[in-house]
């Protein structure tokens, strides 16, 4: 049971400080949490303050996308804190992965953390073929499209990569054991898709060899999120 919940992230996508508290409070075994954009915007790093308060292990999604000199920014500023995993897209360049890397190590020694793991957005899990093709006019086929990017990251220094459980063999294969999968776009089959466009169950995810499954509202929008996630880790036994 343990080995398996500490796989699953949850992301805590509320709006507030004491929503998210109530939330961790109510699943108070997952010891992995997500803070993303709305979280973030709402309250800022107080909710980080919270969280290391709690011992829970921190993954800050905030998808950082700028300039090398902005991103080095955000992810030296970012690992002051002590979080675990940050995102930051590959789409921003080997020379902004290459800076963000090296100054999150700075951040994370001024601050006495450990360095948290970058890890490159490969292709949001919420984007199909279609809309990588006609919408985003990449004229690569969507596989390998998240391959490249996710090479790009290895290259350029990071840990790892966002992917989808759909890709997340190949990268596997193709990156090799050390690099870090962590996969959004996960559903059991009795939850909602959603906006999520390529996905996976639980169990297929792991099997392919992803890391980490980041589950969200399959557990934290249903009317018992304690017994949606129970299910969940029984179905990955
Ligand atoms: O490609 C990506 C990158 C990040 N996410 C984030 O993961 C969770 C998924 O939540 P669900 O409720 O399980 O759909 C959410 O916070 C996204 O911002 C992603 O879905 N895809």
């Amino acid at each position: 049971m343990k080995m398996n919940l500490d796989k699953i992230i949850v992301p805590l996508d509320v709006s507030s400080k004491e929503d998210a508290i109530a939330l961790v409070e109510k699943l108070h075994q997952v010891t992995f949490w997500k803070v993303g954009l709305e979280l973030f915007v709402s309250c800022g790093p107080e909710i980080l303050t919270f969280l290391k308060s709690q011992e829970k292990r921190i993954f800050l999604d905030l998808k950082f996308h700028d300039i090398p000199n902005t991103v080095a920014g955000a992810c030296r500023s970012a690992s002051r804190y002590g979080v675990d995993l940050i995102t930051l897209h590959a789409t921003a360049g080997k020379t902004a992965m290459k800076a963000a890397q090296m100054a999150a190590e700075d951040g994370a020694k001024e601050a006495g953390y450990p360095v948290p793991k970058l890890i490159a957005i490969t292709l949001l899990t919420s984007l199909n073929s279609r809309d990588l093709a006609f919408d985003l006019k990449v004229p690569l086929e969507l596989p390998e499209y998240a391959l490249s990017m996710a090479l790009l990251a290895q290259e350029s220094g990071l840990a790892g990569a966002v992917c989808s459980p759909q890709e997340v063999a190949q990268l596997r294969q193709t990156c090799g054991d050390e690099f870090l999968l962590v996969c959004p776009g996960v559903r059991p089959v009795w939850a909602d898709k959603g906006d999520q466009q390529r996905t996976f169950t639980p169990s297929e995810a792991l099997k392919a060899g992803a890391n980490y499954l980041v589950i969200g509202r399959p557990i934290t929008a249903s009317n018992d999120p304690v017994k949606a996630l129970e299910r969940i880790i029984d179905e990955i036994k």
